[in-house]
């Protein structure tokens, strides 16, 4: 595992015009469920299809239709329980939470408000290397995902599509742990991560796959330490929760707005009024939709329609035992079996797919060539790629490839130097990195015998520069570099300089 120290929060702090403060957050993340049906239908989940193709009768509300509940999505939202080391309940139970929107046909969305599937778990945030946070986690639930009004296709007219209506969603809740803005946007992170390496989201926030609503509150030093030792709420501030939010950069910028907000009420006397607010990222501010007072009228009940979930432990064992290695695990693994950094095993463990490409390429190396292959992986391919708005899954070169040329500079076969043109080439044109080097002449020189013919060159025809090297043996880079240029890179450097310092006798 991973060799973490736990630091105790340190919150932001934010000096308002009479007095100091610090930053309370806890997030509802909505995952949405990786699965093909939907929550309680079979109609189809996928992305930007025909407005209300997807749309079987019981998510359009039509009288008489029942629900019935999707298997796989249940095996989603234990899946992740377990990624986020959570107790499991083997019985849950829906309940309606009612409430009056076009996009809503059913006009309530079936949730689980008393009896979630999922408890209380953590999150591990690494907020610089070695240093963690552990946020916990107080429960996960499945809910129905909502349509979608369409306001601007017509001025004088709304219109809904509901192929999203009925998707499951997870309900991911943190407690108020988190302490700043950069530490949400760190713990929305990890969870997608997380997801993503489960396979239970996609996590991609641009189509609204990964949504926050983030409370923010702000109370004076020392308060929130009371808070942790006793649990009471009553010693945090009043907090007000920004709804869906869906990029990272959002989430912090509308934390700092808010809880700048806050602290000019307060310092002015006022207190903070419970509501639901949207953050605009335009004029960069929060602005209030609803109280919490109207909000909260959800009159949930448990929905008659379905029976309470039971399920078995030895199914949820045996998910547990398919997990996946998740991306603590995996980089603890590359730090110990390859010699890598922290920051650079995170960098290749922050997505899968860069993940399992870099042992690929690192099964064609020797172990030892592990840290080699992570800075070709990182520096030449990854900017390679981002050079041309690649991804990963469409790299031109394989692991393989990729693999060969770093075999190829481990052996001592080719430079430095030359392993960048061979990677260029191979990049642009395909091909075997080896028979590349074989054909085209590009095997590093280490015969001796044609360095040091190289080296005599040099040294004849630049006496003053030999003269000034006797007095000065830093100097003797000079000559290196000379002989690298005269053989084409293709010279190996260390046998180069041993020469040249040899010939000047320094
Ligand atoms: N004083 C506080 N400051 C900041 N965050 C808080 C504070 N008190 C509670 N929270 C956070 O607010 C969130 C409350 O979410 P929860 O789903 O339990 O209820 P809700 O927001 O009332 O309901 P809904 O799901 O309808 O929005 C949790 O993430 C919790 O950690
Ligand atoms: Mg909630
Ligand atoms: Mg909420």
């Amino acid at each position: 595992m991973l060799d973490l120290t736990f630091e105790a929060p340190a919150p932001k702090v934010i000096q308002g015009a009479k007095e100091e403060w610090e930053l309370v957050i806890g997030l509802e993340v909505h995952a949405q469920v990786s699965t093909r049906a939907k929550l309680f239908s079979g109609a189809s989940t996928e992305f930007g299809a025909e407005p209300n193709s997807n749309v079987a009768f019981v998510d359009a509300g039509m009288p008489g239709m029942l629900p019935v509940i999707n298997e796989g999505c249940v095996a989603q939202a234990v899946r992740t329980g377990l990624g986020l080391k959570a107790e499991i309940n083997l019985r849950s139970a829906f309940d309606r939470k009612n409430y009056f929107y076009p996009d809503l046909p059913q006009g309530y969305q079936i949730s689980q408000l008393y009896h979630p599937i999922v408890g209380e778990g953590e999150v591990i945030v690494e907020m610089a290397p070695g240093v963690a946070r552990r946020v916990r986690i107080e429960r996960i639930h499945l809910e129905q995902d909502a349509g979608k009004s369409i306001h601007d296709m017509d001025p004088a007219m709304s219109f809904v599509d509901l192929n999203r209506t009925g998707v499951a969603l997870m309900e991911i809740v943190s407690r108020p742990d988190i302490r700043g803005p950069e530490e949400a946007a760190a713990y929305v992170g990890k969870l997608r991560q997380i997801m993503r390496y489960l396979g239970t989201c996609d996590g991609n926030m641009q189509n609204g796959n990964l949504r926050a609503d983030v409370n923010v509150s702000v109370c004076r030093p020392g308060d929130y330490e009371k808070y942790q030792e006793t649990q009471d709420f009553g010693h945090l501030g009043t907090r007000c929760e920004i709804k869906n939010m869906n990029s990272m950069r959002f989430i912090q910028q509308a934390i700092e707005f808010e809880a700048r907000r806050q602290i000019a009420i307060l310092e002015d006397g006022g207190s903070i009024v419970q509501e639901t607010r949207l953050y605009d990222p335009d004029k960069g501010e929060t602005r209030s939709m609803r109280s919490k007072e109207e909000a909260h009228d959800y009159r949930y009940f448990p929905d008659p329609d379905l029976l309470p979930l039971e399920i078995e432990q030895a199914w949820v064992d045996d998910i547990k035992a398919h997990l996946p290695e998740l991306p603590d695990q995996k980089k603890a693994r590359f730090m110990a079996d390859f010699g890598l950094s922290d920051y650079d095993a995170g960098v290749l463990t922050a997505e899968l797919a860069n993940a399992i490409y870099f042992e690929a390429v690192v099964n064609h190396v020797e172990a030892k060539d592990g840290k080699l292959a992570a800075n070709w992986v990182i520096n030449e391919l990854f900017g390679r790629l981002k050079k041309d708005d690649l991804g990963i899954e469409a790299s031109p070169v394989s692991p393989a490839q990729l693999g060969e040329v770093v075999a190829l500079i481990s052996k001592g076969d080719i430079s430095g130097k030359i392993a960048k043109e061979l990677f260029e080439i191979v990049y642009t044109e395909g091909g075997e990195p080896a028979k590349i080097v074989e054909e085209r002449g590009m095997k590093q020189v280490t015969d001796t015998g044609a360095i040091e013919a190289a080296v005599d060159e040099i040294i004849a025809a630049n006496p003053a520069q030999v003269e000034k090297a006797k007095q000065n043996p830093k100097l003797a880079g000079w000559f290196v570099g000379q002989v690298m240029k005269a053989t084409g890179g293709k010279a190996n450097p260390a046998a180069v300089n041993q020469i040249v310092t040899g010939k000047l006798g320094l």
